[in-house]
């Protein structure tokens, strides 16, 4: 079993009366991705807080690269980056007087920040100050300050929010590079689409509590939606077949999605149809339906309970 880079074991924190984190547990395993999500004020910034150091369990523990955290444990550690949403740096710097400020703070050599702004593609735009930057090289400046001393755990607070599509998947394909090099990722977003095909693990916060936790097929099984099965000759299998009956609704056939393999089976083995279109629940439908079984709870009355709902 690969070692975990981040456990919460029942933690909670309390702004006064509001409980911001509620009895939240999982384990991120090291080397992976995790897509942070959660409605507004669902708890995610506290979740990264606590990861960070800045802010204290009240009740559980907090566990990061196999130490426990606490504020003292904050002091920069170059083991964690970070890259915060709207980042502003100061703005009369230039892209590489910025990075090697970050470099001399994380006691990195001034000789990486160069190739790292060539990388990013900023190496043109270096010597020039930061208040010229447009939002895309903005972010691009601010993720290179993050991987600057090659953190072995990387939290990045919606990064590809007003990025257009390149820039976006410059940061997906380089966190591919990073965590397939052993790096952790969390990245908190409430863009969907882009995270869906990038995540290994998906935490869903609701309230402060956890909603969902594990791989997207975990997610998908456990979402309570159909998988749809889509055949131009499913209308007229119906007549024949009673038991589809039961799944057909609309043209298609809608399964729940523990059952579609054998309902596969059917089709292939009793109706000799080979080539049915399936469509499985995506991340937005899946985050979309813990959103409103969460609503549906809180107007029965019903408390969430720690585990999925
Ligand atoms: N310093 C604070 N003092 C009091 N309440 C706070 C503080 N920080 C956060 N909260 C409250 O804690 C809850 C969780 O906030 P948090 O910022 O963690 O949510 P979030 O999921 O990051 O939201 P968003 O997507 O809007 O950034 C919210 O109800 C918020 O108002």
């Amino acid at each position: 079993m690969s070692q975990m880079a981040v456990t919460f074991n029942q933690v909670s924190h309390y702004f006064d009366e509001l409980r911001a984190l509620n009895d939240l547990s999982f384990s991120l395993p090291g080397g992976k991705l995790m897509a942070l999500l959660g409605h507004n004020g669902a708890g995610k910034s506290t979740l990264i807080k606590m990861i960070l150091g800045l802010l204290d369990p009240c009740q559980g523990e907090v566990s990061v690269l196999g130490q426990t955290q606490n504020p003292a444990s904050k002091a920069a550690s170059t083991d964690i980056g970070y890259l915060p949403e709207n980042i502003s740096f100061y703005d009369k710097l230039t892209g590489h007087e910025v990075l090697s400020y970050f470099a001399a703070l994380k006691g990195v050599s001034a000789r990486a920040v160069a190739p790292l702004l060539e990388e990013f593609g900023l190496a043109y735009a270096q010597h020039k100050a930061v208040k010229g930057y447009s939002k895309g090289m903005k972010q691009r400046l601010g993720f290179a300050q993050a991987i600057l001393a090659r953190p072995r755990l990387l939290l990045l607070d919606e990064p590809t929010v007003g990025l257009d599509p390149q820039a976006s998947q410059f940061i997906y394909h380089k966190l591919k590079q990073l965590t397939d090099q052993g790096c952790t990722a969390i990245v908190c977003t409430h863009e969907l689409q882009l995270v869906e095909p990038q995540l290994d693990l998906a935490l869903v916060l609701g309230r402060g509590k956890r909603l969902a936790f594990g791989t997207l097929d975990e997610l998908v099984l456990n979402c309570g939606l159909g998988v749809h099965m889509a055949h131009p000759a499913l209308a007229g299998l119906v007549a024949t077949h009673p038991l589809l009956q039961s799944f057909y609704r609309d043209g298609d056939l809608i399964c729940p999605v523990s059952q579609r393999e054998v309902l596969m089976k059917y089709l292939t083995l009793e109706c000799q149809l080979f080539d049915v279109k399936v469509t499985l629940p995506d991340l937005a439908q899946v985050y979309h339906a813990k959103m409103a079984q969460m609503q549906v709870m809180s107007e029965l009355g019903l408390s969430l309970t720690s585990g999925e709902l």
